[in-house]
């Protein structure tokens, strides 16, 4: 799957990742409204409205990204008929051959860490049938506890050649309260680093690794030392946007082949229609401002890597 998303990123010439973080306050109130019609103000109702705003949106962008993003949080809030939700975007996207990477940070105990790779990349067993339970193609995972949290999802990994980005630095302003703290005088996410470089090496792709990392866009200088601890990792950069993260700090985290990194946006693309500057498309047009947002990005992010 690693090989299928460079090539991706390269036909595409997008290295970029739409978020589907869908939060009902997003969603336009055209849409609410036919879904109230149908289901009443229920976890059904908002479901299928989060399902209807996604679908609009995929439907403008599929042709100009290579992957998409579902943060299941967002879809876990609206109970059972959420995760239906969840599950139809993630069809959806597949039916329009677009890379979808599961945000799901799972990670836990190694029994309870191949329940989780089985649900999100990998098979289910049930008598002599076999199901694909949610088949995102990615899937986010923390790392917290050790090797036998994570040697599940690489066993599944390698089955199924689906990948994982592993946490290393986030984007939060928190985050150094932990990842930042000094391990025999290296920063902790330096420490993860090298494991996850290590743990990739036995999961390699065409040139790059199926075990990829995930590096906030808002720590650029610690972006591009950790670019050099991992250069067959592909990294997943959260935090352009609507958290502060700049195109002209994203160039780092990219190798000299113009490869190797995925810059995500979800507000910043899911909700463009609620910004000034695309406020002229109105709320029926909304997949249209997202569609124009990714251009725009796209254009950013190229404008930085042209000049690197
Ligand atoms: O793993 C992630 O995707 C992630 C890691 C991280 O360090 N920071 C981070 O923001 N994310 C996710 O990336 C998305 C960012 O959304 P926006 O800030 O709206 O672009 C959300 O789905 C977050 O859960």
């Amino acid at each position: 799957m690693i090989n299928k998303l460079v090539k991706k990123i390269e036909e595409n010439k997008a290295p970029i990742v739409v978020g589907l973080d869908p939060m009902l306050s997003y969603v336009p109130e055209f849409l609410q409204k036919k879904a109230w019609e149908q289901y009443g103000e229920t976890l059904e109702g908002a479901a299928e409205a989060i399902w209807q705003y996604n679908k609009g949106i995929i439907d403008a962008i599929y042709d100009l990204v290579p992957a998409v993003k579902p943060q299941i949080a967002m879809y876990e809030q609206f109970g059972i008929p959420g995760l239906e939700a969840f599950k139809k975007t993630v069809d959806y996207c597949k039916e329009k051959d677009l890379v979808v990477i599961g945000d799901v940070k799972r990670g836990d105990i190694g029994s309870t860490s191949t329940a989780y790779a089985t649900a999100h990349i990998g098979k289910i067993k049930i008598g002599n049938n076999s199901y694909v339970p949610f088949a995102e193609d990615f899937m986010t995972v923390n790392p917290y506890f050790g090797i036998d949290g994570i040697k599940p999802y690489l066993d599944v990994c390698k089955e199924e050649k689906r990948g994982i980005f592993i946490l290393v630095k986030t984007s939060n302003p928190s985050s150094g309260e932990f990842q930042d703290q000094l391990v025999d005088g290296k920063p902790l996410y330096e420490l993860v680093a090298r494991k996850v470089a290590k743990w990739g090496e036995e999961c390699m792709g065409d040139s790059y690794s199926y075990v990829g990392c995930v590096i906030g866009a808002t720590y650029p200088e610690m972006g591009k030392a950790l670019r050099e601890i991992m250069p067959k990792q592909y990294i997943l950069v959260p935090g352009y946007g609507a958290q502060g993260g700049k195109a002209e700090d994203l160039a780092p985290y990219f190798n000299k082949d113009g490869l190797g990194a995925i810059i995500n946006s979800s507000r910043g693309i899911i909700a463009a229609y609620k910004k000034p500057e695309y406020a002229k498309y109105g709320e029926t047009s909304y997949a249209d401002a997202s569609r124009q947002a990714v251009i725009d990005m796209r254009e950013d992010i190229n404008r930085v890597l042209v000049s690197h």
